[in-house]
């Protein structure tokens, strides 16, 4: 079953003062180009590729924070290319991002307990319930009720990846979009955060969107992998063959670029 669904998108970004002599609008090349894409229930699918190749382009329209310039997105097999606000507002608490940079997502003014409520805003939820929804999420993350008064800025980068993550499931979803989640993160906090996360989707059933540049993170975290190039996918396979057979010269290119001292690649 698929949760999520690209199907053929494409994204024209227009040209700030782009016009030429004859008055005619000019356009960037696409950031994403005619592009295809499933995320199955359940599963944790890599999107990776270099810098500027479409990545969070392509996340923004699944978000439906972007508009495409052309192509559909199904949720659960249903076209919501053309939802307005109103009609997003349940499927927008089913979709939820974590970003690479959590800190600048948070309102320096918000406490950790209002940072980790936002979601639940519009959930129609008594009072009560939202204080120990928002308890339990952190909880989850591994971060005790002594968190709940913090600022943001109050917080390591670690804690502030773990509130991120908090305030992304505190609305119950389906899916999570993880833009970059481990970028700001040292080797063995990324490794405290992969297993957070994937003891969290097997407990609560959740599909993973995970958009990195660093392919080494991608064969113990993920199942399939989508390889992208200049806005379009090259190549997709099972996360755990990404290392053997042949691949796409783009995706050796992309391996190859690990450095062997990687402390994932020690073992290689
Ligand atoms: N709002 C925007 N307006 C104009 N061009 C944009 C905009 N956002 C992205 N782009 C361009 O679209 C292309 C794809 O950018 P995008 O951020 O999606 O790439 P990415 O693969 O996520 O990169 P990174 O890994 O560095 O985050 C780039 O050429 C970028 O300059």
């Amino acid at each position: 079953m698929n949760v999520l669904e690209a199907v053929e998108l494409t994204k024209v970004y227009e040209k700030r003062n782009g016009w030429n002599r004859g008055g005619a609008r000019l356009n960037a090349p696409p950031a994403v180009s005619g592009l295809s894409l499933e995320l199955r229930q359940g599963e944790t699918l890599a999107l990776v590729g270099e810098s500027g190749c479409g990545k969070s382009t392509l996340a923004r329209m699944l978000l439906k924070l972007e508009p495409p310039t052309a192509g559909r997105i199904r949720y659960r097999g249903t076209d919501i290319t053309d939802w307005n606000f109103r009609q997003m507002r349940e499927v927008r608490s089913r979709m939820q991002p974590v970003f690479q940079n959590s800190l600048a997502s948070f309102d320096p003014a918000f406490t950790v307990e209002k940072i980790v409520g936002e979601p639940l805003r519009g959930a129609r939820l008594e009072r009560a319930a939202v204080v120990s929804r928002i308890a339990e999420t952190l909880e989850s993350v591994g971060l005790g009720s002594e968190y709940l008064r913090r600022y943001p800025s109050e917080l390591s980068g670690g804690q502030q990846q773990r509130v991120g993550i908090a305030r992304a499931i505190a609305c119950e979803p389906e899916i999570l979009v993880l833009d970059e989640p481990f970028s700001s993160l040292d080797y063995s906090l990324r490794k405290q955060a992969m297993r957070l996360l994937d003891g969290l989707k097997q407990r609560l059933g959740l599909s993973y969107l995970f958009i990195t540049h660093d392919l080494s993170a991608v064969g113990t975290f993920c199942d399939r992998v989508s390889v992208m190039r200049r806005g379009e996918i090259v190549e997709q396979c099972p996360a755990a063959e990404l290392q053997r057979g042949e691949r796409h010269p783009y995706t050796r290119m992309l391996l190859d670029s690990i450095p062997v001292s990687h402390p994932a690649l020690r073992n290689r």
